[in-house]
């Protein structure tokens, strides 16, 4: 990796939407490969990082620009779990582990527990290296069942073999933290508003049609 892992467009921070995600996994999953897929789609075999890295990149996203940055984490060995500030830094994680490294299956499992009932964000697990399966050590049902605990989705991928289905993963937990903010400033405005809500209405109808969006 260059020294300097800040990459991408640079613009006024106000005119970009930005959203963070936290990358965590035990050591050797692949989220330095995932990351790196996803943001220059190449496959680089081995990183040689001791410390977690931040990516800026901008990236469109359903035709709206999107600044992504992104935290690749590097816990020194599997008792190692975030800590709450990452949580508080993240709008959403991607957790990872490899279906040839059940321990790495039992840590995504300690990490969500660890932040359960405090913080509450858009998840993405995903396995990878699903191309090794003559190791495989943890089953796609395995990983279905707990996707199912997390109520998240799950994504088995090979970040050695493929880029659209990573590239999928970023986005789509992507999409969830713009939903979700979208609910978040909908209930703001209507909690603000009260029962005001309908009078606005009824003066954006007044507005001439080239000024409201289409339904
Ligand atoms: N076969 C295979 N190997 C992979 C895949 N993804 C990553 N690797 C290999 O797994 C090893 C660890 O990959 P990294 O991306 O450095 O893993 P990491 O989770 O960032 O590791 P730490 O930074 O130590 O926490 C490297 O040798 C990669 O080449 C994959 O999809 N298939």
């Amino acid at each position: 990796m260059s020294s300097n892992p800040i990459r991408g467009i640079r613009r006024k921070k106000s005119s970009l939407t930005e959203v963070k995600i936290a990358v965590l996994g035990a050591p050797g999953v692949g989220k330095s490969a995932l990351t790196v897929r996803f943001l220059t789609k190449r496959y680089i075999g081995e990183y040689d990082h001791q410390a977690e890295t931040r990516y800026k990149h901008e990236v469109m996203v359903d035709s709206e620009p999107i600044l992504f940055e992104i935290l690749d984490t590097c816990p020194k060995n599997d008792e190692e779990l975030p800590l709450n500030d990452v949580y508080n830094w993240a709008d959403a994680l991607v957790l990872v582990f490899a279906i040839t490294d059940r321990r790495s299956f039992n840590y995504v499992r300690r990490v969500k527990q660890t932040m359960l009932d405090t913080f509450e964000m858009p998840v993405a697990l995903v396995a990878n290296k699903a191309d090794m399966v003559h190791l495989r050590q943890v089953s796609t049902e395995e990983g279905e069942i707990l996707a199912k605990d997390f109520e998240c989705c799950f994504t088995e991928v090979a970040a050695a073999e493929q880029v659209g289905q990573i590239a999928e993963v970023f986005l789509e937990v992507c999409r969830e933290v713009l939903s979700v903010r979208r609910k978040n400033k909908q209930s703001l405005l209507d909690r603000m508003l009260g029962g005001k809500t309908a009078v606005v209405k009824a003066y954006a109808r007044g507005k001439s049609d080239s000024a409201l969006p289409k339904d």
